[in-house]
């Protein structure tokens, strides 16, 4: 007997309870089929937020019903098994305990329909009843009973968590909305990346196109702003810090390979050792249903114990056992995002030479230990004077030029009524003087024989005290702070660092990322003739580029087959030298997509396993603890251009938080559609290019042509990821000329 929650969003998740199940000793096959037969409902959109297997144990179940009620703020959560007579079925008495109102006529209704099918249904004592605002259901274990029942309430089911949702889900619902934020203190608005207007332009900002626009995190005022998110005012698809103004590019790309001495291995095997095994294994394999296959077993890989399957705890290379449905909750980007930035956490501050910390963020302020200027400093290339005195004729007594070896500044001679200085711009005023005239405003009287001095000049017009010069510490005071603490080292404040004389500079560490691309049916892009089965490998160039163009050292593993045991070491030796590590392919549900297992396997947390996104819905987060560091892990999806929207989304960000970014986020700006999209049922990132057109604000967003995540060429000039919202009941497409949120992934 299994007990199976389900909840839906319409979030739907199913803890099954079962003693057998729960050990493992018998296969969950109620709960899979509930979740199936509850997301094909046509009216709603449902997602499979977690699903769980507990054993009879009322305490357990009791806490999983509280857990999933308040804290994930589920709207409905199907149980399946533990509803009958025996010793055991507690699964009734558990949801009494929790829930606060019953849904007595659901409990008849099921009742009713079920005693057609058989007597037995006396035998149930199913409970259904609310808790918060989720709607708790016992269905019994069978397959054929629980889905039988479920069937029951089906109809109602689209009305009752829209009561249970209130009135303004009701209109997030119009709307398809993602799987609910837990995070949101607010959950009653609408979720945060989706614009349940598209209709209506959203405001905005960028009244310059030629400079990059600013971020919609400035709304301009007294427009509707749709897109905001519900606690925090953030708009779109990414939630996090509002309150800090947008990261831009770095301008430190140098298109060269990085600079951490470890050559850019294209094709190669990388160099810690791993061997890497290029050559293609059959694609085809015939069944040997004798002994299992031998990508799973320990006996090829050198892994001591089988990788196990992380919820039934199923070998992997039992591969007709594999999940049917993914045990990974589908999170909400918010959810993904938020995660990432929670598990980023700056790295340790180190001290560098100002002019190797390019592209760092400073851990300290910056001070000046001296005024700019120095000295009171010329504005103009003219005569220093006595401004009383003018306009006059004045006897030439001397001169100050910028050069250190001959300044007169200091040389005892003092400007005195009736005389004036020569200056440079820059020069420092000769003591007694306290105005510049420009030379453009006197007439030469006087010179020496040779001409090579000036005697005697008119100073044609009148200047006041002060004019055409630089007081001491004009330009920065003496203990002012010139920079702050948090801000990203480009080339002005490197600058700024030279000028106060700031040598060295306390600042974040940046993260190193490793990467490389798993698939035993990847070559090198060497490769002339490609055998059976093979393709080249485009991942990793195509990640270690984007890394290496915003400026963040990476490290080439290379190419690592579908084998648990290289996968394994692989990723423990990049967790060994690198902050981060991305890796692509095998996160699906294939039977070579093992990355998953062996995170979990290598004592790795996944932080989250798939997310409500188009491409990209199988990417992956995991933390693995490392000594006093926390590593974090990326296995993206194999799909090329899934990879590379994913690194932009998810892995850059990261990579900023590490290295200290106040503002982490890509920046994202209004575009307007070059023509009509079609929207996904997941929220989608499609590549387009932005342009602006003469005289007109808004850049138009022009698709970059068939947008699946397997065509690479969809990246080709693409600068920008449209942000689209999934598509609802009462909005399909976006028409032509409607505004839509971009993100910027590349200068324009
Ligand atoms: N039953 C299901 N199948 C799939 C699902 C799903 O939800 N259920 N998700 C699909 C989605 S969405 C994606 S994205 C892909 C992700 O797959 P994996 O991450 O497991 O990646 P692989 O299976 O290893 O490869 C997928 C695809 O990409 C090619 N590939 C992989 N690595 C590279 C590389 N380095 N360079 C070029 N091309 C690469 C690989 O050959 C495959 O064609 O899963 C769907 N399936
Ligand atoms: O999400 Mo997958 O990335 O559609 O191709
Ligand atoms: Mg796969």
């Amino acid at each position: 007997y299994a007990t199976n929650d389900i909840t839906t969003n319409n979030q739907t998740n199913p803890p099954t309870v079962s003693d057998r199940c729960s050990r493992g000793e018998s296969e969950d096959v109620s709960g899979p089929t509930l979740q199936k037969l509850i997301t094909e409902i046509k009216r709603f959109q449902v997602v499979i937020k977690v699903y769980k297997i507990v054993p009879d144990e009322k305490t357990e179940i009791k806490s999983t019903l509280k857990d999933w009620s308040d804290r994930l703020n589920l709207n409905l959560i199907l149980t399946t098994g533990g509803t009958g007579f025996a010793e055991r079925d507690v699964t009734p008495e558990a949801t009494r305990m929790v829930i606060e109102k019953e849904a007595n006529a659901m409990m008849v209704a099921i009742a009713v329909a079920s005693l057609k099918f058989s007597p037995n249904a006396m035998l149930s004592r199913a409970v259904c009843g609310i808790r918060g605002s989720t709607l708790i259901i016992n269905l019994p274990g069978s397959v054929k009973a629980s889905s039988e029942c479920l069937r029951v309430v089906l109809p109602s089911l689209p009305h009752a968590l829209s009561l249970l949702k209130g009135e303004v889900k009701r209109i997030s619902k119009d709307h398809m909305e993602l799987p609910q934020d837990v995070s949101y203190s607010q959950p009653s608005a609408p979720p945060p990346h989706l614009n349940p207007h598209p209709q209506v332009p959203p405001p905005h900002l960028n009244t310059h196109p030629q400079v990059p626009p600013p971020h919609l995190n400035t709304p301009s005022t007294g427009t509707p702003t749709p897109l905001k998110h519900p606690t925090t005012g953030t708009p779109t698809h990414l939630n996090t810090h509002p309150q800090v103004p947008p990261p831009h590019f770095n301008p430190h790309n140098t298109g060269t390979p990085h600079d951490t001495g470890t050559p850019h291995n294209t094709g190669a095997p990388h160099d810690t050792g791993t061997p890497h095994d290029t050559g293609t294994p059959p694609t085809l394999t015939p069944h040997n249903t004798g002994t299992p296959h031998n990508t799973g077993t320990p006996h090829d890989t050198g892994t001591p114990t089988p990788l196990k399957h992380p919820t039934t705890g199923t070998p992997i290379y039992k591969v007709a056992r594999r999940h049917r449905t993914s045990p990974y909750p589908l999170a909400s980007m918010d959810e993904a995002f938020s995660s990432i930035l929670r598990n980023a956490v700056p790295l340790p501050i180190i001290s560098k030479h100002y002019s190797d910390a390019m592209d760092h963020v400073l851990a300290e302020d910056i001070r000046a230990k001296s005024p700019i200027p120095p000295f009171p400093a010329s504005i103009m290339d003219g005569y220093a004077v006595i401004a009383s005195d003018t306009p006059c004729d004045l006897n030439v007594v001397g001169s100050s030029v910028c050069d250190r070896d001959n300044c007169n500044h200091s040389s005892g001679v003092t400007v005195e009524k009736g005389q004036a200085f020569r200056i440079t711009t820059g020069a420092p005023l000769p003591v007694g003087a306290n105005a510049v005239v420009p030379v453009e405003d006197t007439l030469l009287l006087k010179e020496t024989d040779n001409g090579r001095e000036e005697l005697e000049v008119r100073i044609l017009k009148l200047v006041r005290a002060g004019e055409s010069v630089r007081p001491i510490g004009c330009d920065i005071k003496t203990g002012e702070v010139v920079i702050k603490s948090s801000t990203k080292i480009g080339p002005s404040e490197c600058g700024i660092l030279a000028s106060v004389g700031a040598t060295t500079v306390k600042v974040h560490q940046k993260p190193t990322v490793a990467v490389f691309s798993t698939g035993s049916e990847l070559a090198s892009p060497e490769t002339e003739s490609l055998g059976p089965g093979e393709i080249r490998d485009s991942n990793r160039i195509l990640l270690i580029t984007t890394l290496q163009s915003n400026n963040f050292k990476t490290l080439d593993f290379g190419i690592v087959p579908d084998k648990p045991g290289e996968l394994k070491a692989a990723l423990l030796s990049a967790c060994e030298k690198a902050d981060v590590v991305v890796t692509t392919g095998g996160v699906s549900m294939g039977e070579k997509d093992f990355l998953k297992e062996i995170l979990v396997n290598i004592g790795a947390k996944i932080e989250f396993g798939r997310v409500f996104m188009k491409p990209g819905k199988p990417s992956t987060f995991a933390t693995l603890q490392s000594g006093d560091r926390k590593k974090c892990i990326f296995a993206l999806p194999g799909n090329p251009v899934s990879a590379v929207v994913t690194c932009n989304l998810f892995v850059l960000p990261a990579l900023r938080k590490l290295s200290g970014f106040l503002e982490p986020r890509p920046t994202i700006l209004s575009a307007k559609l070059s023509s009509e999209v079609r929207l996904d049922a997941r929220p989608e990132y499609q590549r387009v290019q932005l342009r602006w057109e003469p005289q007109e604000p808004i850049p138009w967003a022009q698709s970059t042509g068939r947008q699946v995540s397997s065509r690479l060429l969809s990246m080709l000039t693409a600068n920008a990821l449209l942000m689209l919202p999934p598509r609802s009941d009462t909005c399909t497409s976006i028409k032509r000329g409607e505004i839509v949120d971009a993100m910027v992934i590349d200068r324009f």
